[in-house]
């Protein structure tokens, strides 16, 4: 099984208000295509795991590799451009901007990328508008979307330059249980269909149940994976 993340002996500390241990030794890999959930109890750990994985703290003891690269001690230059063209992101909050359509939200990763011509991005994006079911709403502003249509072009968002992973902090945690639903399934396809790897970050039971696989924290630690 092909490997995308080897996480190995991750340990990191807070220094305020007093020194402490808040990931203790986390070693773990993931497959490709894998839909990984991490849960455990508020204060474990979970968010800054996540982070670090998301390249985004450097600041940790322990190595990293997504896609055969090792990230650890690479400037943060490399680390944006290596983490806008290979992986995508989905908060709680969305973070679309307000000011903008669905349509324009979307473009945005691509731009910035600068891979692709705009007419090219503007095609990516309406692919992916319409994997979630959202393509009559790509010229409405942002702001006039519900909560559960806003989460869903915030995942449009993630896949529009095709991440190798999506990470996902409490993807659903703003969600009610239909719109929690939809996200979960475009996961689930996402996963199996496009062979994405997620790594979600959850509290809520069911979503991690649907997974492939779950890891579960207590006190900076991993304590249990199990397959599902
Ligand atoms: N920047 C920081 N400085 C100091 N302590 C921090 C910082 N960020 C988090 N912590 C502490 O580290 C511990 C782990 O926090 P983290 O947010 O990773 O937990 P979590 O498992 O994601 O919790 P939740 O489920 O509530 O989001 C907590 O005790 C938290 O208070």
């Amino acid at each position: 099984m092909e490997k995308v993340l080897k996480a190995s002996h991750f340990n990191k500390y807070f220094s305020e208000p007093d020194r402490f241990q808040v990931l203790k030794d986390v070693s773990f890999e993931v497959n490709k295509g894998e839909f990984l959930a991490i849960v455990g109890k508020s204060g474990c750990g979970k968010s800054t795991l996540l982070y670090l994985l998301s390249t985004m703290d450097t600041d940790y003891e322990g190595s990293l590799e997504i896609n055969g690269q090792k990230l650890t001690g690479k400037s943060q230059d490399y680390l944006s451009k290596f983490r806008n063209e290979h992986l995508g992101f989905v908060f709680q909050f969305h973070f679309l901007l307000p000011e903008f359509t669905t349509l324009q939200n979307v473009m945005l990763p691509a731009l910035k990328l600068g891979k692709y011509s705009e007419k090219e991005v503007e095609h990516r994006a309406y692919e992916k508008l319409k994997m979630i079911g959202m393509a009559d709403h790509a010229k409405k502003l942002s702001s006039k979307l519900s909560g559960g249509q806003q989460q869903r072009v915030a995942i449009a968002r993630a896949l529009i330059n095709d991440p190798t992973i999506v990470m996902g902090d409490e993807p659903t945690g703003n969600l009610d249980r239909t719109n929690t639903g939809i996200v979960f399934d475009i996961f689930r396809e996402i996963a199996r269909e496009n062979h994405q790897t997620i790594i979600a970050v959850t509290h809520d039971p069911d979503f991690a149940a649907g997974s492939d696989r779950v890891i579960e924290m207590s006190d900076g630690m991993i304590i249990s994976s199990h397959e599902n």
